[in-house]
């Protein structure tokens, strides 16, 4: 089950009901709802929403399989991806993104798609994958690190955490601390570690209500190890379990418990206004800064990622309005557009590198090509400068010309030879000739012969 190319994918999860037959909201496949008769406070009973699919009754397995799968195998290769849960607070958002500590069956999104990724890292032998883990809460607008109780993370910025955006970075946060992986166990450690950090409250619709958005991101980055290019690719994928809107009346939560609600509600409202101005293409403008949970999900709810929004809802009749709430939430984010792209990126100290080999090769290349007839007369005329003195080094850039000038001189010693014997010779013959030489001199030009190797 994916989504078409350029669209979010958004599919609805129905929490099962204890009153299953009776009491249930009628949500069919394509997307319609209907409300059972009894329970009718107005003359609708029927709404359509488009929607990718809905799932009710389905394992962890096989709605990770239909959903998510994709968009893991994604990140794998390049393409940065979300999957969010949203829905009414007890709607079965942690349960699917996390999934239940009960059994190892009932594992959720995160654990799901960790152990894909390092499956993948053990296929894809003919990359180096390099995977990082950062686990972010945002409780009432402040933005929290879960994993900062680790080892090795950095020092809490005296500034605090900030949500920044770079050119080629895009939306990062200024001091979370991000977690070199190598293996799922370590990974699912660093899971654990979070979700151990995560504040939960209790109120009357759900006994380990999450109070706070969580978005844990599972950071690639992938070499060839068999180009040896400068090229790699890098993606985020993120997993994003939000906080559950709720009805004050019926939550009922007091103190402590209702700012957070108001908090959580607030968020939530601008995250809408922010995928109303992302789905309507006469806007420019799209309202990212005015909340921390908007700004953090700038670049992962559309634009350069593969999106899907899990809609959790709850089968009872008794929650039709804030089931109605989610799913039209879900049918606005449907409007919103995507166009992922590979990230690829060129590293610049290995291209310096490479192009440093390039070079070598191409010298080593040129080293060993014949010289040209001009080259050669160059070659010549350096050598014989030197040799006369009037040039005092020979510029030599490649093997070749080292031969050259090599052989050069083998012809000027040769020549040298040459006219040394002729001289000897006619000195010899004068010798012969004139009787009344000296015959030391005589001497003298047969041991040059000799030692010439006459
Ligand atoms: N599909 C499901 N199958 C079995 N149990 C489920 C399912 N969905 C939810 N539950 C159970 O319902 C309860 C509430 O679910 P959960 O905590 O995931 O809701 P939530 O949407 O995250 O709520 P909140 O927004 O308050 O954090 C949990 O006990 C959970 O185990």
């Amino acid at each position: 089950m994916k989504a078409h190319s350029g669209e979010v994918g958004v599919f609805v999860r129905i929490r099962p009901t204890a009153n299953f037959a009776q009491d249930l909201i009628q949500c069919l496949p394509d997307g319609q709802v209907t409300q059972p008769l009894d329970t009718r406070k107005s003359h609708v009973s029927s709404w359509s929403f488009q929607l990718e699919g809905v799932l009710r009754d389905v394992s962890q397995e096989e709605f990770y399989t239909r959903v998510c799968r994709w968009v893991v195998l994604g990140a794998l290769d390049g393409y940065n991806g979300t999957v969010m849960c949203f829905g009414q607070t007890g709607a079965g958002k942690t349960y699917t993104m996390t999934g239940s500590t009960e059994s190892y069956k009932q594992r959720g999104i995160i654990p799901r798609a960790l152990q894909e990724v390092f499956q993948e890292v053990e296929i894809r032998t003919e990359h180096a994958f390099n995977v990082y883990l950062s686990y972010l809460e945002i409780y009432n607008e402040t933005l929290v690190d879960l994993l900062s109780s680790l080892q090795g993370s950095p020092r809490p910025s005296p500034h605090g955490m900030l949500v920044m955006e770079e050119p080629g970075r895009g939306v990062f946060v200024r001091g979370l601390s991000l977690h070199p992986v190598h293996s799922e166990e370590e990974a699912l450690n660093l899971l654990f570690e979070g979700e151990m950090n995560r504040i939960i409250g209790s109120h009357a619709l759900n006994r380990n209500s999450s109070r706070s958005h969580c978005i844990f991101t599972v950071h690639i980055e992938a070499r060839s190890r068999t180009l040896t290019n400068a090229k790699y690719v890098t993606s985020k994928l993120n997993l994003v379990d939000l906080a559950g809107s709720e009805r004050l009346g019926k939550t009922g939560s007091e103190g402590q418990m209702l700012k957070e609600a108001v908090y959580i509600n607030r968020s939530l409202s601008f995250l809408e206004q922010a995928i109303l101005a992302l789905g309507d293409h006469r806007r420019e403008h799209v309202p990212f800064r005015q909340s921390k949970l908007t700004h953090a999900l700038k670049d992962s709810l559309g634009g350069n990622c593969n999106t899907v929004l899990v809609a959790n809802i709850c089968g009872e009749a008794a929650q039709i309005e804030e089931t109605l709430s989610t799913l039209r939430f879900a049918g606005r984010m449907k409007c919103v557009r995507t166009d992922p792209v590979v990230n690829e990126h060129t590293d610049p100290a290995l291209t310096r590198t490479c192009e440093t080999i390039h070079d070598s090769v191409n010298r080593l290349e040129s080293t060993y090509k014949p010289l040209s007839e001009a080259q050669q007369a160059e070659i010549h005329s350096q050598v014989q400068r030197y040799l006369e003195g009037s040039l005092e080094e020979i510029n030599i850039i490649s093997v070749r010309q080292i031969q050259a000038v090599f052989a050069q001189f083998k012809l000027a010693v040769q020549e040298q030879e040459q006219r040394v014997k002729a001289q000897l010779c006619q000195t010899h013959n004068l010798v012969v000739k004139d009787q009344s030489a000296d015959t030391a001199d005589v001497k003298v030009s047969q041991y040059l012969i000799h030692c010439l190797g006459t």
